[in-house]
């Protein structure tokens, strides 16, 4: 699998001849512009992947493999399989869509016949396609009119004279001008080199017990495995590593928690009873179960420590203002966290307007320096009961709380570790409450909050009406804003939700600004703007603009994904809707149908693969979150190798703790054996795997914390 002497890679430049010498002579720590074949420019772009030094490149893990084990002549293939095939480009055709977009079709043919490969946004791959170019194509087989098509292939173009790569290719993330071959040239050099230098933090004994491999084995098969077998050998020690390093973190940050103490709350006090008398709706019964494990919480000394979950539009707000409200009552402050700045002050609103009659001050709490946040600084500080709401900030050094009684972290996906470690940090243990509208099995929640309770929102409000939801081909686009006016006329308003490109929320804002654009010039009407690159003064001045109704329709980025809150608006057409993940597009569908109006959701896509196609269907199919959540792993399927990997739950890059809930569990068994045998990890058999507890911690948490 290592790079041939002095042949040249895709981009052109020559790769240096193997030097064996060079790249035993390395260290993990070395920086990795001194690989051989790594300059400035290359170095810079690694960086941008989290790579620094050589040891980097270890954890570096391929997003999925390409399994080019063997190649089929076109002749042979199969409507419905997967395959590898390698062809001669012969013939190209690109045609624009109505809106600019280019879908090119290319026919590729071998000794044995053609097949049709069909690229959407092509251009790029068009410049590579010259008749007569050679490449290989893997990836799914469909059949039109008789004849084999490939839609959005894996495409590898060869250099004459070149030898494919076959057998398991791992394909890698990019990014700058980094190239997948020379990625895969750099791996395949410097792995090999690399793993056996590693230390392997677990004994010999829990391997044996647990029949995992060696690390080191198992990170050079994560990148270069012979078989789906040792594939998967090498992801399940991976995955036993990440769940284990996790649980021993959590379960060492909350080795103290019993000693520990939160003040006794009222959930009878009279406030509290003068809010529920003035709601204008009573509590659902899921609402009223939540809150009855929540006030009984409450109204005892060990902190509590409970996750909400329910399903978008549940009413979570709700049972956040009642536990806040709790704390005020009994002359406690409260303090509500929220993932962005956005959506902090679009809780303070809502939240001023249900405590304004009780007299209660809400009290924004932004990054933004000046007079107005010393003041706010300085009540914070007092035993003024009073409730806050803000990011990250609130828990900054420089926020000091007279009397924090209750926390209300809203997390959507973000988990509240850390927020929890700096509160304790500064001597505070308040109740606390964690809301998400993702279903996470109980034992992961375990083990990223510690010892965290579960309790659920089951069902909506009452009055909800179904959403209706339709997938409109791009061809009918003008369909869906038809819709839009529709519902503009009759009073009420919408979203208009961007693609996403090249998965950037920059990119994203563009196509958004583009958009917004078009459709300010039509008559009649009020458009508003909103992305992630606008200052949180711009963002809030359109928020409110569209709250007060003063817009009708609103362009925006992913940035509406949560918390947003306008029952008014009744339409969301979500454009390329193909691309977007299925809890993305649940979150963006759950925007509307928040009052009792009758709601609709447009999903404009043309699917370019099978996965897209599969997620409009189950949106199209059903509303509720916890089956959409199955159906996504289904989606993405077990043992899916060649498929995207999900990222980003928890520092978990290769487990996917909702299908490896089994190895979660023993993982976690294992860290409490270990914890409860030797409390402080000094036994010597436990010293690599203490160095990499702080390690894991360190990279989450400030250092004053783990000591
Ligand atoms: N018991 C209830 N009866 C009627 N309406 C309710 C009830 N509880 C909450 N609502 C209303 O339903 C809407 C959605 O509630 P809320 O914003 O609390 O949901 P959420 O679960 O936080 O949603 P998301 O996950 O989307 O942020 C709000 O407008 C709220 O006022």
């Amino acid at each position: 699998m290592a790079g041939g002497t002095g042949r040249r890679t895709s981009s052109g430049s020559p790769v240096k001849p193997l030097d064996g010498d060079r790249l035993a002579a390395l260290a993990l720590g070395d920086s990795i512009g001194r690989v051989p074949g790594v300059g400035p420019k290359r170095a810079q772009d690694l960086a941008k992947l989290g790579v620094d030094t050589v040891q980097d490149l270890a954890t570096l893990w391929p997003r999925r493999h390409l399994d080019r084990t063997t190649l089929t002549p076109i002749r042979d293939l199969q409507s419905g399989t997967v395959a590898t095939i390698r062809g001669r480009v012969e013939a190209l055709n690109e045609r624009f869509t109505g809106r600019g977009q280019s879908v090119l079709k290319v026919r590729i043919g071998d000794s044995s016949g053609h097949v049709e490969a069909t690229f959407f946004h092509a251009r790029w791959i068009k410049r590579q396609l010259a008749p007569g170019t050679e490449v290989m194509l893997s990836g799914r087989i469909e059949s039109f009119r008789g004849r084999p098509t490939m839609t959005h292939p894996d495409l590898d173009v060869l250099s004459s004279g070149e030898t494919p790569r076959l057998g398991l290719v791992p394909v890698y993330p990019l990014a700058g001008d980094l190239k997948q071959r020379f990625m895969q040239d750099l791996l395949s050099r410097v792995i090999p080199h690399l793993v056996y230098k590693m230390a392997d933090p677990l004994p010999e004994s829990l391997k044996a017990e647990e029949h995992l491999a060696d690390r080191a084995w198992a990170i050079l098969h994560q990148h270069f495995p012979e078989t789906l077998e040792d594939l998967e050998r090498s992801r399940r020690r991976l995955v036993f590593d990440e769940f284990l390093r996790m649980s021993l973190a959590v379960l060492w940050l909350h080795r103290a928690d019993g000693q520990h103490y939160a003040p006794k709350l009222n959930p009878d006090n009279p406030l509290l009873r003068r809010f529920l008398e003035a709601l204008p709706f009573d509590l659902t019964d899921g609402q009223k179960d939540a809150w009855r494990d929540i006030r009984r919480d409450l109204g005892a000394s060990k902190p509590m420590a409970r996750l909400l979950q329910g399903d978008v539009g549940s009413g979570k707000t709700m049972l956040a203002a009642l536990s806040m409200l709790t704390a005020v009552g009994s002359g406690y402050q409260a303090a509500m966290m929220a993932p962005t700045e956005l959506l902090a002050e679009q809780h303070a609103l809502s939240l001023e307007k249900l405590m304004e009659p009780l007299g209660i001050p809400v009290l924004l709490v932004t990054g933004r320096p000046g007079r107005e946040r010393e003041v706010t600084y300085s009540r914070l500080a007092s035993d003024e009961p009073l409730i806050a709401i803000g990011t990250q900030a609130l828990v900054s050094e420089r926020v000091s709380f007279g009397r924090l009684g209750v926390v209300v972290v809203d997390e959507q996906h973000r988990f509240g570790v850390r927020q929890r470690a700096d509160l304790s940090q500064k001597g505070l243990f308040p109740h606390m409450l964690v809301m998400t509208a993702t279903p996470i099995p109980r034992t992961l929640a375990l083990t990223v909050y510690g010892d965290l309770e579960v309790s659920q929102i089951r069902g909506l409000p009452p009055g909800r009406q179904p959403i209706q939801t339709v997938h409109v081909p791009m061809k009918e686009r003008r369909a869906a804003y038809q819709k839009v006016l529709e519902a503009v006329k009759g009073g009420r308003q919408a979203y208009v939700i961007c693609p996403l490109v090249e998965e950037s929320e920059e990119s994203q804002g563009r196509a958004a600004t583009l958009l917004a654009e078009g459709m300010q010039k039509l008559p009649g009407w009020r458009v508003g703007l909103i992305h992630g690159r606008m200052s949180a003064q711009e963002k809030s001045t359109v928020m409110e603009a569209f709250r007060e109704h003063r817009l009708d329709v609103l362009v925006g980025t992913t940035i509406l994904e949560v918390g947003v809150d306008v029952p008014n608006a009744t339409v969301v057409v979500i454009e390329g809707a193909d691309r977007f993940g299925l809890a993305q597009l649940h979150q963006l569908r759950g925007r509307v149908g928040r009052g009792s109006h009758a709601s609709a959701c447009y999903l404009l896509a043309d699917p370019a693969t099978a996965e897209g196609e599969a997620r409009i269907q189950a949106m199209t199919e059903t509303q509720d979150g916890l089956i959409l959540a199955e159906r996504d792993l289904e989606i993405r399927g077990p043992g899916e190798v060649l498929g995207m990997r999900q990222h980003g739950v928890a520092g978990f890059q290769l487990a996917n703790p909702l299908k490896d809930l089994a190895l979660l569990e023993r993982a976690r068994e294992r860290a409490r054996h270990i914890l409860t045998a030797d409390p402080g990890l000094t036994h010597p058999d436990h010293a690599g795997l203490k160095n990499w507890v702080f390690e894991a911690l360190e990279a989450a948490l400030p250092s004053h914390v783990l000591h």
